[in-house]
């Protein structure tokens, strides 16, 4: 049983064909890069994987569910996580207080009034742990907007990772980085990856960011896919080479 089945997905916007019949299936723990020019369709194809989006035509699956009518809230509670292009996180609140509220919501008690005093302690103890994994353990009490590009993404890969998931979907996790924050967001999505067992699927524009995490690349190209195969596959692509390793990259 194959852990996630993309069948022949496409979604229309009227006349535009954003995603064009792509067929992707990723194994459990893999780690699978989904690259592709400006406008390919790749954000599209994520939100029809998360249900933000209604497929026009085709079958998404985990674990062999269809997940057909599904909405994006329980494939959430199904274990499905994912950061946006643009970082959600609450500016107004310490990094410490963005983990908190997954980590209350994973437990069942969001909308309690009030933790049990048997839950505080190992609450506690799971917000350190993610914190401590994510590197954000110095900067636990900031206000999470104060803080630089990098460790905002880290503490809402954090916040994704506090559900539990077990499917992360990233929507390109080092946009707008400097080397430094890219090579440092890098570092945490192969520790996430190396450590859990997680099933990854990234949407990522740097190179050096994709060679170095991706098991498996998916080529995108005008909603198509172009190909598909391991780094080592994909860069002696010549058809990938032309239409966009030579020249978007
Ligand atoms: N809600 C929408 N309504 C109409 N057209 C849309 C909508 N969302 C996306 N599109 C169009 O679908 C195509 C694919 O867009 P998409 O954002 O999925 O591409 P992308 O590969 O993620 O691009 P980028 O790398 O710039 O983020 C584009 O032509 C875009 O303008």
């Amino acid at each position: 049983m194959s852990f996630l089945k993309i069948e022949n997905v496409s979604r229309h916007f009227g006349s535009l064909v954003a995603v064009d019949g792509v067929t992707m299936t990723v194994e459990k723990g893999e780690c699978r890069a989904v690259i592709g020019p400006n406008g390919a369709g790749k954000t599209t194809f994520f939100n029809l994987i998360t249900g933000m989006l209604d497929l026009t035509s085709g079958r998404v699956l985990l674990e062999d569910q269809d997940l057909a009518g599904i909405k994006p809230s329980a494939r959430v509670r199904m274990g499905m996580a994912r950061t946006f292009q643009i970082t959600e996180i609450f500016p107004d609140l310490s990094v410490r207080e963005n983990i908190r509220i997954p980590v209350e919501i994973a437990a069942g008690l969001h909308l309690a009034p009030k933790i049990p005093a048997r839950l505080q302690a190992p609450i506690r103890e799971r917000i350190d742990a993610l914190l401590e994994e994510g590197g954000l353990t110095r900067i636990a009490g900031r206000y999470a907007g104060e803080l630089s590009h990098g460790d905002q993404r880290a503490c809402e890969i954090m916040m994704a990772l506090a559900l539990n998931p077990r499917l992360l979907l990233l929507d390109e996790p080092t946009a707008g980085m400097g080397d430094d924050e890219t090579h440092a967001v890098a570092r945490l999505i192969k520790r996430i990856h190396g450590d859990q067992n997680l099933t990854i699927v990234l949407i990522e524009h740097d190179m050096r960011v994709v060679f170095n995490l991706a098991d498996k690349i998916t080529v995108l190209e005008q909603g198509r896919p172009l190909a598909e195969g391991t780094p080592a596959e994909i860069t002696a692509n010549a058809e990938v080479q032309a239409a966009y390793l030579g020249g978007a990259a």
